[in-house]
């Protein structure tokens, strides 16, 4: 990796936005400053760390133990789960949410906009590694817009000469000051599956407010959430397309604390909302097809 590293400084030397770092575990980081907001993105999982608009406490949580390990996922941001979410509906040896979480992307383009606002596009295509989990040729591109909003679009496109079918999604977790001043709008009369409780086809009513372990697939709903971090005076809005279903969790204390990566009182201060392709919300894509995964998230006026 730090050939990679040393690659970047120099392409990237005259750049007053983006600089390049390793962790101490040697994975590779950019960091984007500009007027709107500071991002670091990983190039291991084209991981979203952190993001922090000028003026606001951080948005996105990261957890105080993460591990920088290669070929395990990182815990906060927004992890990219692809090309499956959850469990391998066959194979439970295979890793959870997929394979591109583990694997180190490139930086394949940036751009400075003209409004001052930064975007980077990594990319991902198969490898004999992928191939051994996923028999599929693919190329994966995560577009990430630094700005007031941070802005994600994953484009899965099928380079392959058969069918391939793709699930995943955008993973994110939130930063908020505390889960018993936080609720959740945006999900009124959806339907949603329970995976603690283990019973589907409820119905939200009202705003989620969490004071347990929650792990809910909302159904059918292309729904933008309202996150009201109280603690924080804040709403952070969280928009979405190419998703109809929206993963609402928080492991509570238990979970976490069976979690090596997740420090014990993390859960006090996480919510994820996920942008998910799962279930029937999956995209069979023919050769030459493409399927895009959008999260918009922003802190509200
Ligand atoms: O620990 P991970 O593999 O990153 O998964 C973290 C969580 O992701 C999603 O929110 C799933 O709905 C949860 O069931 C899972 O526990």
């Amino acid at each position: 990796m730090s050939d990679v590293l040393s690659q970047l400084q120099t392409r990237y030397q005259d750049s007053a936005q983006l600089s390049f770092s390793a962790t101490n575990t040697g994975l590779v980081m950019v960091t984007i400053e500009n007027d709107f907001a500071r991002a670091e993105i990983c190039l291991h999982g084209a991981h979203v760390c952190s993001f922090q608009p000028k003026g606001q406490k951080p948005v996105l949580w990261l957890s105080n133990d993460v591990q920088f390990i290669q070929g395990k996922a990182i815990r906060g941001g927004v992890p990219v789960c692809w090309p499956w979410f959850g469990p391998h509906p066959t194979n439970k040896e295979f890793p959870q949410h997929g394979f591109a979480r583990n694997q180190n992307w490139q930086l394949s383009d940036t751009m400075q906009l003209a409004d001052g606002a930064t975007e980077l596009v990594f990319t991902l295509t198969d490898s004999e590694q992928s191939r051994q989990l996923w028999p599929h040729a693919f190329e994966l591109a995560l577009k990430v817009t630094v700005g007031k909003q941070l802005h994600m679009e994953l484009l899965s496109t099928n380079t392959g000469d058969d069918e391939m079918v793709v699930g995943g999604a955008l993973h994110s977790y939130f930063d908020i000051a505390s889960i018993a001043q936080t609720r959740i709008r945006g999900l009124d009369q959806v339907t949603y599956d329970d995976k603690v409780a283990v019973q589907d086809g409820l119905i939200q009513r009202g705003d989620i407010i969490i004071d347990e372990e929650v792990d809910r697939v909302y159904l059918d709903t292309l729904a933008t959430c309202l996150i009201n971090d109280d603690g924080n005076e804040r709403v952070i809005a969280v928009a979405k397309d190419g998703s109809r279903t929206t993963v609402v969790w928080n492991p509570w204390f238990d979970k976490a604390a069976a979690m090596g990566d997740f420090n014990n009182d993390g859960y006090q201060s996480m919510v994820c909302i996920e942008a998910v392709n799962a279930g029937d919300d999956c995209y069979a894509l023919l050769p030459g097809e493409s399927h895009r995964l959008t999260q918009t998230i922003y802190v509200l006026d």
